[in-house]
């Protein structure tokens, strides 16, 4: 069994690569960095640390690696491949869909109908649609339908936390000891090799909602009010009472938007959500808030973690309090180093928040919420403005 994986970054390197190898997988990364490229390409295995007090470790073995300009190489590869991932960042896809593309091509060409599924593996609902979408476009009109009988794009939820790493080994990586991958298995066609621990389902919106509105809304609620607070990690933020009471809202309010959708049972939701602030918590782990705040406007974009759950929760007449405030925190997030965060600042100093709120989040002027956000946004300003001013 073979994959491909885009991305040995931290998710690639200790969530996806390793259950792929796990499974028996031989996995072949496709990496942009050079130097790591020849590192996984001499040593063929890493190991994966968990974070937990028996710092348990894990040999991923049966691995290689391609640069990703060589796209005949990719290309190649994915030709008899069974599996295609990606952990690359939602931005990024755009730039490996050719690849894929031209190995979904000379896979068709050579008449190689045995099936292909692939998986963005990003934090985002439909990820793997987005992909599919951007993939297409370098498909020859010809292939296109020939395409859908043997190449699939299921879209997944994947949960662990691994943060940036610090480690004098370029390959190591230090993970928490949770995971949770789940993968939409109506899409998929008969006959894929499954993955050892990943759970398949035929509807896939519950998990990725519960995912995406408890743990990274929580995670980016801490990040951005530890961010306004002058906290350089997680750990720290969750340590602060006041703002461990912050996320905790948070996610307490997105809960109660779940349950209304989903019909979950109350004291599993609340446990379920006790669980992920003690995910966010745990010391073994350095997470720093710049990372969990990165690319706020992807993250107050209208399908995202912030103004999604909160505009469905307007819909059907639910508390939006808790995620208001933690979008207009989001609004102030301005570290310099972060592109998007200096797009963020440079348009609301040039338009203003009530433009911002229109063109980033696709809140209309009209909605009950775009008034709420601007307002609380400026409120925000106004208590945070000398440390911010500071800052940017
Ligand atoms: N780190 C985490 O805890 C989790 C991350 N994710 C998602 O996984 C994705 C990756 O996140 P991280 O691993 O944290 O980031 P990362 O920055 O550690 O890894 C991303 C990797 O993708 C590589 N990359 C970017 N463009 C590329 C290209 N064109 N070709 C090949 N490689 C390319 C980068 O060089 C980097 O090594 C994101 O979408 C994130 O939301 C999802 C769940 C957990
Ligand atoms: O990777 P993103 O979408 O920028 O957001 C960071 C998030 O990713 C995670 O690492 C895992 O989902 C969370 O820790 C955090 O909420």
């Amino acid at each position: 069994m073979k994959a491909i994986h885009f991305g040995a970054g931290n998710i690639g390197r200790g969530f996806i690569g390793l259950l792929l190898s796990q499974s028996g997988f031989e996995v072949t990364f496709v990496a942009r960095n050079e130097k790591k490229v020849q590192l996984l390409q001499q040593q063929r295995r890493y190991s994966v640390m968990m974070a937990n007090e028996a710092r348990d470790t894990e040999l991923v073995r049966n691995i290689n690696a391609v640069n990703s300009r060589n796209v005949e190489k990719i290309a190649n590869e994915i030709a008899d491949a069974d599996l295609v991932t990606t952990a690359v960042g939602l931005g990024a896809l755009e730039h490996i869909a050719e690849s894929i593309a031209a190995g979904i091509e000379l896979k068709l060409r050579r008449d190689n109908r045995k099936p292909l599924h692939i998986i963005a593996c990003e934090n985002a609902i439909d990820g793997s649609t987005q992909l599919k979408r951007r993939v297409l476009k370098h498909i020859p009109e010809e292939l296109r339908k020939v395409m859908e009988e043997s190449v699939a794009f299921p879209c997944t939820a994947v949960d662990r936390i691994v943060p940036a790493q610090a480690d004098d080994n370029p390959l190591r990586v230090t993970v928490e000891p949770y995971f949770e991958w789940v993968i939409d298995c109506s899409s998929m066609l008969e006959g894929f090799p499954e993955i050892e621990g990943v759970k398949y389902v035929d509807d896939l919106e519950p998990y990725i909602e519960r995912k995406l509105f408890t743990v990274n809304t929580g995670h980016c609620v801490a990040a951005y009010y530890g961010y306004l607070e002058g906290y350089e990690t997680i750990q720290e933020v969750m340590g602060d009472a006041k703002l461990r009471r912050r996320v905790i809202n948070a996610m307490k309010e997105t809960g109660e938007l779940l349950r209304a959708k989903y019909h979950w049972d109350k004291d599993k939701h609340r446990r379920y959500i006790e669980r992920m602030a003690r995910r966010f918590s745990n010391p073994g782990l350095r997470d720093d808030v710049l990372r969990v705040g990165r690319s706020p406007l992807r993250k107050l974009s209208l399908n995202d973690r912030l103004v999604r759950p909160a505009m469905q929760a307007h819909r059907l007449g639910l508390g939006t309090e808790h995620l208001v405030e933690a979008i207009a925190a989001a609004m102030m997030f301005d570290h310099r180093e972060d592109p998007e965060a200096v797009q963020l600042q440079k348009a609301l100093l040039a338009r203003g928040a009530d433009e911002v709120v229109t063109q980033y989040m696709g809140i209309p002027q009209k909605h009950a919420l775009h008034q709420t956000i601007t307002s609380q946004y400026y409120k925000m300003k106004h208590q945070y403005r000398p440390a911010i001013a500071s800052r940017f």
